[in-house]
């Protein structure tokens, strides 16, 4: 039997699509448009997609055809989620998504104009919608996130790290953006475990995690390499910028006095950067941070170390 060729399969999938209303050009939206239909509408739409980008872009373009809004925010604090779709406006309404126990996020609808009592009355009516899509991306994207998450720290893990590093090694050369590495590790760290015990090295390590990612605008961009070593992707960062980041951070780890089994332990760290080069690898790169945090190492530590 013939298997249906790649270009069926997409044919048939954009069908489908478009007669649930994704097409490439948003449609005209008709109006007036019973709550009835657009409560179907949407509970066959919302289903197809495990985004809450793409949920709350759908919801949000929809349930324009019975209540004209100018923009729609979306917050989930336990996921470190929160989405703003359009403007902002003056007048708000304000909805808690809870299904049984289980809180699913806050939704704020915000216009110019005051909303009507039939307006709310019609936006509680299609919220039900949401319940059940906003449930499984929530659910999907704790599954997605904590294959990506180191466990201890919250920050990524080596495969988060080798997909990040790669996406921004392509950015970087498309938008011909600077792209740089900053690999630090904790001076002498050992000592906090035969003194304090594993579990207190432990606690130390997720506040090192937090103090760095306190420190950075994305904290997307840092992960856990090895024990007691954390690599940080600076996107569209040159050479002297990643370098004042680097002592940024430095600074920061010395200032800050962490607690080992209830002691107070001063730490340092040293850190190697690197700089993407023209047609360079993300191996290539890696390895030379690697070998500029060497060179900090072997200098004294507490410092840190460009790359040549
Ligand atoms: N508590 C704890 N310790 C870890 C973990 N992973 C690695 N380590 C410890 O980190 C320490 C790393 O020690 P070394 O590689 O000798 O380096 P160091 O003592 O930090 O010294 P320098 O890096 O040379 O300044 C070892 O004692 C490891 O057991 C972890 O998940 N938790």
């Amino acid at each position: 039997m013939k298997s249906p060729s790649q270009t069926n399969a997409i044919d048939f999938d954009s069908a489908k699509l478009q007669r649930l209303g994704f097409g490439q050009r948003p449609p005209v939206l008709e109006r007036p448009f019973s709550l009835a239909q657009l409560r179907q509408q949407l509970g066959q739409q919302l289903q197809t997609s495990l985004e809450p980008q793409r949920i709350l872009g759908l919801f949000f373009r929809e349930i324009q055809r019975v209540v004209p809004l100018d923009a729609l925010t979306y917050k989930h604090p336990a996921s470190d989620l929160r989405l703003e779709l359009g403007q902002r406006g003056h007048h708000s309404v304000t909805y808690s998504l809870n299904h049984e126990d289980e809180n699913l996020g806050e939704l704020i609808f915000r216009r110019n104009q005051r909303f009507s009592e039939y307006e709310q009355a019609s936006l509680e009516s299609l919220l039900p919608t949401l319940l059940f899509p906003i449930r499984n991306a929530l659910l999907y994207r704790a599954a997605t996130q904590s294959a990506l998450r180191d466990p201890l720290t919250g920050t990524g893990n080596r495969i988060a790290m080798d997909q990040t590093l790669q996406r921004e090694i392509e950015m970087s050369r498309r938008h011909l953006m600077p792209l740089s590495l900053l690999m630090l590790d904790i001076d002498h760290f050992k000592n906090v475990n035969d003194n304090y015990g594993h579990s207190a090295g432990d606690d130390v390590l997720k506040a090192v995690a937090a103090s760095i990612k306190n420190q950075l605008r994305n904290v997307d961009m840092v992960f856990r390499f090895g024990g007691e070593e954390f690599l940080i992707l600076l996107s569209n960062t040159n050479r002297e910028a990643a370098a004042m980041v680097g002592e940024r951070l430095r600074f920061a780890a010395q200032a800050e006095n962490y607690k080992a089994d209830g002691n107070l332990v001063e730490l340092t760290v040293s850190l190697g950067c690197s700089t993407l080069l023209p047609g360079e690898s993300a191996d290539s790169l890696l390895r030379r941070a690697d070998s500029a945090l060497y060179v900090a190492k072997r200098e004294g530590r507490n410092r840190l170390q460009m790359a040549g």
